[in-house]
């Protein structure tokens, strides 16, 4: 259940133009990421010529930096296999680490479906953080104007405003409350062109257990330093004009595993194109510690365990991010389906 020894998939998006490949390029020279594979589709689209070394075969490259670099024309599970099966034999230098950058109209939930929903490439592989990158100068604009922008926001674990440099302090204040909005439980990470990125920060994933507790408690103060709580009256409403809403459902009552999984992929199922991310932890009955959930669209990843309660006491707290979808109607059906006593305004 907590992923062995399998290879985390980063996946870098961002929409066109945001500094995906900036930030890419940074990353990889730095010596801490030298063991890293990197996939990107549409290989003609970004400027990474300069950093290549040496051609292994039409579609992988070593860079400079010892990293290995894939291109995507046909599937990504393909090309995930490939530079397993070339790792295996030693044509290419073992990697501890892959990142996959997709192109900037890329909606992130196929790649995270693919690669929970394939047998292969889960025996493999487990999905990292999704690390979004939204610059100053059209990052608001973008995401009210490009859907597949919005689902990059709001899929992200890390988001990277980019282009500080280009922009004043308020510009890059409104863009981070319009981040923070939409995703009130991302870390948002502010960088320039010359900004040496923090590698633990961007690509440190729930797979690692030394940084898994401290990630949940960080979403949970998150959700509870913010307006974004369910209560008997429904959200503040702070997107509106996006019809987008973060909520919490939350319950102290111990949840039966069969029972919530059936009301979850219900849910999924009806209104999977409307919840952008959910992530969460859950208390089980017959279970001792937490259990994190988290999912990207109508696609959920494997749940972990961790060992003990974010705030000492077990509490189910999951928070959604939802488009058109009304939080009272998701509550009640959570609290009936599930047979829990309704929380309301004690609980939040
Ligand atoms: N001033 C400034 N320019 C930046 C920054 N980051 C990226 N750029 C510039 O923005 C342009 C686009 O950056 P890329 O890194 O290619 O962006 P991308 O998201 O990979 O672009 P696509 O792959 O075309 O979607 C380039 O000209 C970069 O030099 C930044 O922090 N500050």
């Amino acid at each position: 259940m907590n992923g062995g020894d399998k290879l985390s998939v980063h996946v870098l998006t961002g929409f066109l133009g945001a500094g995906k490949t900036s930030l890419l390029r940074r990353l990889l020279a730095l010596p801490a990421l030298g063991d890293t594979a990197v996939v990107i589709n549409e290989f003609g689209e970004v400027g990474l010529d300069h950093l290549l070394l040496e051609a292994v075969d039409e579609d992988i490259v070593l860079l400079k930096s010892g990293c290995v670099c894939c291109t995507v024309r046909g599937d990504l599970k393909n090309a995930l296999v490939t530079l397993m099966e070339r790792r295996r034999s030693g044509e290419i230098p073992a990697f501890a680490r892959i990142v996959v950058e997709t192109t900037g109209i890329a909606d992130p939930a196929p790649i995270v479906a693919t690669l929970t929903a394939d047998p292969m490439l889960r025996h493999h592989f487990r999905v990292g953080n999704i690390v979004t990158v939204v610059d100053v100068p059209n990052g608001l604009s973008n995401i009210d104007a490009y859907p597949e922008s919005l689902r990059q926001v709001a899929a992200a674990d890390r988001l990277v405003v980019s282009k500080a440099d280009l922009a004043d302090t308020e510009e890059i204040a409104a863009l981070e409350a319009g981040l923070r909005a939409v995703n009130p439980t991302a870390t948002l990470v502010a960088l320039d062109e010359h900004a040496v990125p923090d590698p633990e920060r961007l690509l440190a994933d729930l797979h690692d257990e030394t940084a898994r507790p401290a990630e949940v408690a960080r979403w949970l103060d998150a959700v509870a330093s913010t307006r974004w709580r369910f209560h008997a009256h429904g959200t503040h409403d702070v997107n509106a004009h996006r019809d987008i809403r973060a909520f919490v459902l939350r319950n102290a009552q111990p949840l039966a595993w069969p029972r919530f999984a059936l009301w979850l992929s219900m849910l999924l199922n009806r209104h999977g194109a409307a919840i952008l991310r959910l992530k969460g932890l859950l208390a089980l009955e017959g279970v001792e510690g937490p259990v994190v959930i988290q999912g990207v669209q109508h696609i959920v990843h494997a749940p972990l365990h961790l060992k003990a309660w974010p705030r000492g006491v077990p509490l189910t707290e999951i928070v959604v991010i939802a488009r058109g979808l009304d939080p009272t109607l998701v509550q009640r059906s959570f609290e009936a389906f599930n047979r829990l006593r309704p929380a309301g305004d004690a609980a939040a």
